[in-house]
C-alpha cells in the first residue's frame, strides 16, 4: 500500500529531511496527507501600493525597479532595491542574504509577499516571499497558502511541496470509509475531495466542504468506538453487590478530618453503585486540592470490608506512592493488607506480591502501569480506581476490569470538562463532582510580574522558608519531549539558586528524565521538609501533595497552558497557611497578559477554563495531551458541538442497523474503528 510506505519514499527526501518530519510525528504518506494545515494565507488578493497596509501582510504584483544593491546598515548586510506598480513605489530590503542581490532583474514583475513597515521615512517590505510573474501567471498569487504546524527548521515550502506530492500519488488509493448513504443523508463530499481542498483550497466554500467532511469522519470514528466501547462495558454489568460494612463508622471517625458536604453526597453516590448488583462506573470529577483521594479511600475500605479486593492505579510512580502512604495511615487500626506496586519493584518482591494477590492474602494494591500486566491476578477484585485516567487508555482500564469478578469502576479527575462534553465522552458513566474545598483554605494570592523582580521573588521565598514553609519553582519543560537546551537551563538555574541565591538552604531537582527511584528520593525529601525548594519540570504537576508547601513560582508562564498552569498552582494552598503564586513572564503579548490576568482573579478550575476558551479556543486549553480529552487531527470539540449532534444520530443508527459492522458497505469504516480503538487516539479518550 503507498499509503503505509515511508515519506523517504516521495521525491526529493533525504535523510535529514526525514528526521525533521519523525520529529513531528510524521513516517508515512498517510501521516503526511493527514497532516492539515493550521491555518491559511489568503493570497487571492492582490493589493496596490497605494492601499497597502503597514506593519501587516501584504500581496502585491510590482515590477523591480532599481537595481538591487549590497549595502551595510550597522554590523548587517543588506540587499535593498525599489519594486512599483501603477500606483506607486517602495522598496524591498533582505536583511543578511547578500545573494538576494542576484535574484532579481530591473524591468520584470514579480508576486512580492510580506510585512511592510515604515523604516527611517522610507516604506519597506521586510524579506519578502517572492516569486517570478511569467505571462501575468503565479504560483502562490490568487491562491489560498496553508500554513502546515512545522519545526523551526522545518520550512513551509518544504511541507507544502510534499504534500502536494504526496495527494497526487496518494489520493486514487484513498479509501473513503463513510457510507454513501451517510454521505447523502448528510450532504458530505468525497474523502479525495475533502483532503484536496483541505491542503490547497480552491475558494472558501470548497475549504468549508471539505473541512466538514474531514471532521465527521473524525468525529464519527470517535463517536462509534466510544459507543462500541461502551457496550463493552455494559455487557459486562452484572456485578456483585456490596455493604457497608459496620466498621464504617469507625473508619470515618479515625479520619483526620471530617468531610465537606461535597465529599458525603460524592460517597452517597458511590455507595449506592457498589450497594447496586450492577457494576458502577463512575467519573469523580473534582478541582485541584478538593480531596479526591480520601473518597478513594473510604470506597475501597467498604469493598475490602466486603472481602473483595481493590486495586488504585496512578499514572506517576510519585503519586502511587503518595497515596500508598496515606493508605497506610487511614487503614493503619483495620487490619488492611495492602501492597504497592511500581516499575521499582524489585523482580522478588513482585513475585511475592502476585502470589498473594492471587491467594487474596493481599486486600489492597496500588501502582502504576504495572498493575495492568497479564501476569496480576486478583480473583476477587471488587474495585478498580484509576486517578487522572486520560493518561490511561481505555483498554488499558478495560484490562484491569477484567480481572477479578465484574469490579466497580471509579475514574478520578482535576480536569473541568464542560458538562455538555462530558455527557458525551463519558456518556456511559456516572458523574459526581466535588464541587467544595475543605474548610479552612483560603484562596492562593496569584501575581504575576516580568523577570526584573526575581530579586524580590527570592526574598520573599527567603522569608517564608524560615517560617517553616517549602516553595517550588516551575521550569517550563514538556516531559515527553524535554529538550536538552531546556534541560541544560534547569539544570544550570538550579545551581544558580544554590550557589548565588540560596547557598544556606536545600534545593531539590526533579525533571523527567531521571529515574524513578531517584525522583522519589527528591520527592521524599521534600515532603519530609528536608528540601525547602523544589526546583521542578512539569512532573510534580499532577497530584503531588505537600500541605505545608505555600509559594509557587512558575517561570517563564507563558509557555503554559492555563489548564496546566492551574494544576500547578493547585500544588500549593492544600493546608491551613496562605498561600502564594508568583507567574514570571516578560511576554509582551497582548492574549498572553489577558490569560495570566484570568489566572490572578480566579482560582476555580472551571471559570479558568472557560474564559481562557473565549480568549483562545479550545484547541490552547485542551492543547496538550496530559489535559484528558481526546486528540483530535482536525475537529474541535467546542465549536463543532453541532456536527457532533449529527454524528451522534448518524452513529446510534448505524449501531442499530447493523451492530458488528459486518454489511459489506460497513467493512472500511470497521477496519477503520478498530485501528481508531486501538490507537494512541482512543488512548485519551474516556
Ligand atoms: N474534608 C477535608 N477536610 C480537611 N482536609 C481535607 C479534606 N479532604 C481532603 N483534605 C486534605 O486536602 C488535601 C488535598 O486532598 P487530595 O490530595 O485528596 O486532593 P485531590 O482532590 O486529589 O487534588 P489534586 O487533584 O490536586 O491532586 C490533602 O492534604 C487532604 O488530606
Amino acid at each position: 500500500m503507498f499509503l503505509e510506505q515511508s515519506i523517504m519514499d516521495l521525491k526529493g527526501v533525504g535523510e535529514q529531511t526525514i528526521k525533521k518530519f519523525n520529529k513531528l510525528g510524521l513516517f508515512t504518506i498517510q501521516d503526511l496527507i493527514e497532516h492539515y494545515p493550521k491555518e491559511y494565507e489568503d493570497r487571492r488578493k492582490i493589493t496596490k501600493i497605494q492601499e497597502t497596509v503597514m506593519d501587516e501582510e501584504n500581496n502585491i504584483i510590482a515590477t523591480v525597479a532599481s537595481r538591487p544593491e549590497v549595502m551595510k546598515k550597522g554590523y548587517k548586510v543588506i540587499v535593498k532595491f525599489r519594486i512599483k506598480d501603477d500606483t506607486g513605489s517602495i522598496y524591498v530590503v533582505f536583511y543578511g542574504q547578500p545573494y538576494m542581490k542576484n535574484n532579481f532583474i530591473v524591468g520584470e514583475t514579480y508576486n512580492f509577499y510580506g510585512k511592510i513597515r515604515r523604516q527611517y521615512g522610507c516604506i519597506e517590505m521586510e524579506s519578502p516571499e517572492y516569486e517570478k510573474v511569467d505571462n501575468g501567471i503565479t504560483q502562490k498569487a490568487n491562491k489560498i497558502i496553508p500554513i502546515y504546524p512545522a519545526t523551526q527548521k522545518l520550512s513551509q515550502k518544504v511541507i507544502r511541496q510534499l504534500i502536494e506530492q504526496a495527494l497526487s500519488l496518494a489520493l486514487p488509493e484513498v479509501e473513503d470509509v463513510l457510507p454513501a448513504y451517510i454521505k447523502e443523508l448528510y450532504k458530505l463530499k468525497s474523502k479525495s475531495f475533502a483532503l484536496t481542498h483541505i491542503h490547497f483550497p480552491k475558494d472558501d466554500e470548497a475549504f468549508f466542504e471539505a473541512r466538514k467532511r474531514l471532521v465527521f469522519e473524525e468525529l464519527f470514528l470517535l463517536q462509534l468506538s466510544l459507543f462500541v466501547l461502551k457496550s463493552e462495558f455494559l455487557s459486562r454489568s452484572k456485578g456483585i453487590s456490596k455493604k457497608v460494612p459496620e466498621s464504617f463508622k469507625a473508619f470515618v471517625e479515625y479520619l483526620p478530618f471530617e468531610f465537606t458536604g461535597a465529599q458525603k453526597r460524592v460517597m452517597k453516590e458511590i455507595v449506592k453503585d457498589l450497594k447496586s448488583d450492577y457494576a458502577g462506573n463512575r467519573l469523580v470529577q473534582g478541582d485541584v486540592g478538593s480531596g479526591k483521594t480520601v473518597i478513594a479511600a473510604a470506597s475501597l475500605f467498604i469493598v475490602i470490608k466486603n472481602n473483595q479486593q481493590g486495586a488504585l492505579m496512578a499514572p506517576t510512580e510519585v503519586l502511587a506512592k503518595q497515596h500508598y502512604e496515606f493508605l497506610q495511615q487511614v487503614f493503619e487500626p483495620f487490619n488492611i493488607k495492602m501492597a504497592l506496586l511500581t516499575g521499582s519493584t524489585t523482580a522478588k518482591e513482585k513475585r511475592e506480591i502476585l502470589a498473594k494477590l492471587k491467594s487474596q492474602e493481599l486486600d489492597l494494591v496500588v501502582g502504576t502501569h504495572a498493575l495492568i500486566e497479564d501476569n496480576v491476578e486478583m480473583p476477587a477484585l471488587g474495585l478498580v480506581i484509576t486517578d487522572e485516567q486520560h493518561r490511561f487508555g481505555v483498554r488499558q482500564r478495560l484490562k484491569l476490569s477484567e480481572k477479578g469478578q465484574t469490579p466497580d469502576v471509579i475514574v478520578m479527575t482535576a480536569t473541568p470538562i464542560p458538562r455538555t462534553l462530558a455527557l458525551i465522552l463519558y456518556g456511559d458513566m456516572d458523574i459526581s463532582i466535588i464541587d467544595e474545598l475543605p474548610p479552612g483554605r483560603q484562596p492562593i494570592k496569584t501575581n504575576a510580574v516580568d523577570s526584573s523582580y526575581h530579586a524580590r521573588i527570592y526574598q520573599f521565598m527567603d522569608k517564608h522558608i524560615r517560617e517553616g514553609r517549602q516553595c517550588y519553582v516551575i521550569c517550563p519543560m514538556v516531559e515527553e519531549n524535554e529538550k536538552q537546551a531546556d534541560l541544560k537551563s534547569v539544570t544550570e538555574y538550579t545551581a544558580y539558586l544554590k550557589e548565588q541565591v540560596f547557598p544556606h538552604f536545600n534545593i531539590g531537582l526533579l525533571h523527567g528524565k531521571m529515574k524513578p527511584k531517584e525522583k522519589n528520593a527528591v520527592m521524599e525529601a521534600f515532603a519530609s521538609g528536608q528540601v525547602h525548594i523544589l526546583v521542578s519540570t512539569t512532573v510534580v504537576e499532577v497530584g503531588v501533595n505537600v500541605p505545608n508547601a505555600t509559594v509557587m513560582v512558575i517561570e517563564n508562564a507563558e509557555r503554559f497552558g492555563l489548564a496546566q498552569l492551574h494544576q500547578l498552582r493547585g500544588r500549593v494552598g492544600r493546608g491551613k497557611h496562605q498561600s502564594y503564586c508568583v507567574l514570571v513572564s516578560d511576554s509582551k503579548n497582548k492574549v498572553t497578559k489577558k490569560r495570566l490576568k484570568i489566572m490572578e482573579e480566579s482560582t476555580d478550575g472551571f471559570v479558568i477554563a472557560d474564559t481562557d476558551l473565549k480568549l483562545r479556543g479550545p484547541g490552547d486549553f485542551f492543547g496538550t495531551k496530559q489535559h484528558g480529552l481526546p486528540e483530535m487531527k482536525i475537529a474541535n470539540l467546542y465549536t463543532d458541538a453541532k456536527v457532533l449532534k449529527e454524528v451522534q444520530k448518524a452513529a446510534k443508527s448505524l449501531l442499530e442497523q447493523d451492530k458488528d459492522l459486518s454489511l459489506p458497505e460497513h467493512q472500511g469504516l470497521k477496519v477503520k474503528l478498530l485501528q481508531t480503538i486501538e490507537g494512541e487516539q482512543m488512548h485519551t479518550a474516556l
